[in-house]
């Protein structure tokens, strides 16, 4: 029997937050939450399937293995609201049977080795903070799972300064790798809302998109090397910044989510520190002409490091929980760089956003956002135990199409929900920008049900149903995992599922690497 307090939620409880007032009238005038829901405090983990000789094994090839309840727990799941109801409702069914924490790259390889021989499934561990089930690996057919945990492979192995890359083990987590870069006068510029637990292994199996990906471009464009322990033998690819020798492998890995092989190293580029930063909010009338405004910075410029906007909903409730007071749409944008920089760009962007429809609301609601930025995941927590559920989904479509994505997600969360009795609030945000088109990231909040796992499950089905329907991708930047599989599969066709089944082949030949995830 093990406490759930610290794995199902986000943080530590000493970080927990509680709701204002304000934010408790809300839940109960707009949503009709009437109060907590029961959760378990403890919960039963499967028994481990592994035999003794199996777990000696493991323990010859890498020392620090483990069996202990609470390994097995801190390992059964990720951070996904479903991931989080289901542990509060003391389900830990796919907990693995033992923890693997190497603390070299050979011992990563030799547990590759040892799984291989005894059919053990492995899930590659980095911050543990998937969203869409990447951590929850099939079991049928396998001896057992091992969870590969890499929290122990945290070097900084090399950082060029002329050239501007940085080496790192796979297993660093961003806020360290962005310390031992700092010391250096540098930066990553990473900054995903799960930046505080996450890995740089993680981000390039996922291909993670940060909230700053207008100005230093998402994780996958910052990779320029990756090195890979696969059960057939080491992969590294990347030793220049770009090349014409054939295809480009670095690719087989990015987003790969653990399938193909475990990331030991990641070379990234990084980029100077920035000493100086304008933030501030601006308003548009209507997402519409918001819309219309951040397609313009990005496709003719003058893009910022920081770029969202939100739709009318969420500037509304974010108004109404402490936020800025403005009508219409809020948009954040940020500037960073040399003080030279920050200075002609901003300059820049105050001319061109009036002429866009803005409305300057100077600084306060950009540093607002600047400080919360990291905070939504604890108000998470603090909504679940209220009694709502909430959570989040994403996408990214083309300009031309994103305003019938916009609608049809917005009314497929809407209709679905409140079938279910629990009519939603359904949020809105623009935050990765590019030439072509955008990301639409929702935020979705409703009272619970009775059985909360089942109702989000239909509620994101219809989503993800409405997403392809209208031609975007499943994911924008949390990943495929097992959450978004069906859609997956769909969105690159049987040539695209044997293409990927013919990698899978080559470098995993016994298909022990997190099976179920990423290909059926
Ligand atoms: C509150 C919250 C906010 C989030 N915000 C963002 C966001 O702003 N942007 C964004 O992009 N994502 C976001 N995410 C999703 C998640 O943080 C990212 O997918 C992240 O990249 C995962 O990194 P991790 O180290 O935690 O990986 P894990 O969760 O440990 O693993 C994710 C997947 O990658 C595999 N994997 C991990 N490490 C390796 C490795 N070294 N080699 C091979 N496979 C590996 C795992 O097996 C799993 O399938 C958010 C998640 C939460 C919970």
């Amino acid at each position: 029997m093990n406490e759930l307090r610290d794995v199902a939620r986000w943080g530590t409880p000493a970080a927990a937050v509680t709701l204002s007032p304000d934010v408790r009238d809300l839940l109960g005038a707009a949503l009709g939450v009437t109060g907590p829901r029961p959760a378990a405090s403890t919960v039963t983990l499967p028994a481990v399937t592994l035999d003794e000789t199996v777990l000696e094994d493991l323990r010859t090839a890498c020392p620090a293995l483990s069996t202990g309840d609470d390994g097995r727990l801190a390992h059964a799941a990720g951070k996904s609201t479903e991931d989080l109801l289901r542990l509060r409702a003391g389900q830990a069914g796919d907990a693995p049977d033992a923890v693997a924490r190497p603390a070299t790259q050979q011992q990563v390889t030799d547990l590759l080795a040892v799984c291989s021989r005894h059919r053990v499934a492995v899930v590659p561990f980095g911050g543990g903070t998937s969203v869409v089930g990447g951590l929850a690996a099939r079991r049928d057919g396998f001896t057992g799972v091992l969870a590969v945990d890499l929290a122990a492979l945290d070097r900084l192995v090399h950082l060029d300064p002329v050239s501007r890359i940085a080496t790192f083990e796979a297993g660093i987590r961003a806020p360290r790798a962005e310390e031992l870069l700092a010391a250096e006068g540098f930066t990553l510029g990473h900054f995903p809302q799960s930046f505080e637990y996450a890995s740089l292994g993680g981000f390039a199996a996922t291909r993670s998109s940060g909230q700053a990906s207008s100005g230093y471009g998402r994780f996958d464009r910052m990779v320029v090397g990756l090195r890979a322990a696969t059960p057939v033998g080491p992969l590294d690819t990347g030793r220049a910044p770009e090349s014409a020798a054939g295809p480009d492998l670095r690719q087989l890995l990015l987003g790969s989510e653990g399938a193909f092989g475990v990331i030991t190293e990641v070379t990234v580029r990084v980029r100077p520190a920035p000493r100086a930063r304008d933030y501030t909010g601006w308003s548009f009338p209507s997402f519409d002409a918001g819309t219309h405004a951040v397609r313009a910075l990005a496709q003719d410029g003058p893009l910022p490091t920081v770029l969202r906007l939100s739709d009318e909903t969420e500037t509304a409730i974010n108004a109404a929980t402490g936020g800025p007071q403005s009508g219409g749409c809020l948009a954040v944008v940020g500037v960073e760089g040399t003080a030279e920089e920050v200075a002609a760009r901003t300059a820049a962007l105050e001319h061109r956003l009036p002429a866009l429809g803005g409305t300057p609301l100077g600084a306060a609601p950009g540093e607002a956002w600047r400080e919360g930025r990291f905070r939504a995941p604890y108000l998470r927590d603090a909504l679940l135990d209220a009694g709502a559920i909430a959570e989040t989904l994403e996408t990214a479509t083309f300009w031309d199409r994103l305003p019938a994505t916009y609608t049809a997600v917005r009314d497929a969360l809407t209709r679905t929900l409140s079938g279910a009795g629990t009519p939603p609030l359904v949020m809105c945000h623009i935050s990765h920008v590019y030439d072509s088109g955008a990301s639409l990231y929702f935020t979705v909040a409703a009272a619970q049900t009775d059985d909360p796992v089942a109702q989000w499950r239909a509620a994101k089905a219809a989503a993800g149903d409405a997403i392809a329907a209208s031609g975007a991708t499943i994911t924008h930047h949390h990943g495929v995992g097992r959450a978004h599989l069906p859609w997956y599969t769909r969105e690159i066709g049987d040539v695209g599922v044997a293409a990927l089944r013919g990698v899978k082949n080559a470098l995993d030949p016994h298909g022990i690497l997190n099976p179920g995830i990423l290909l059926p």
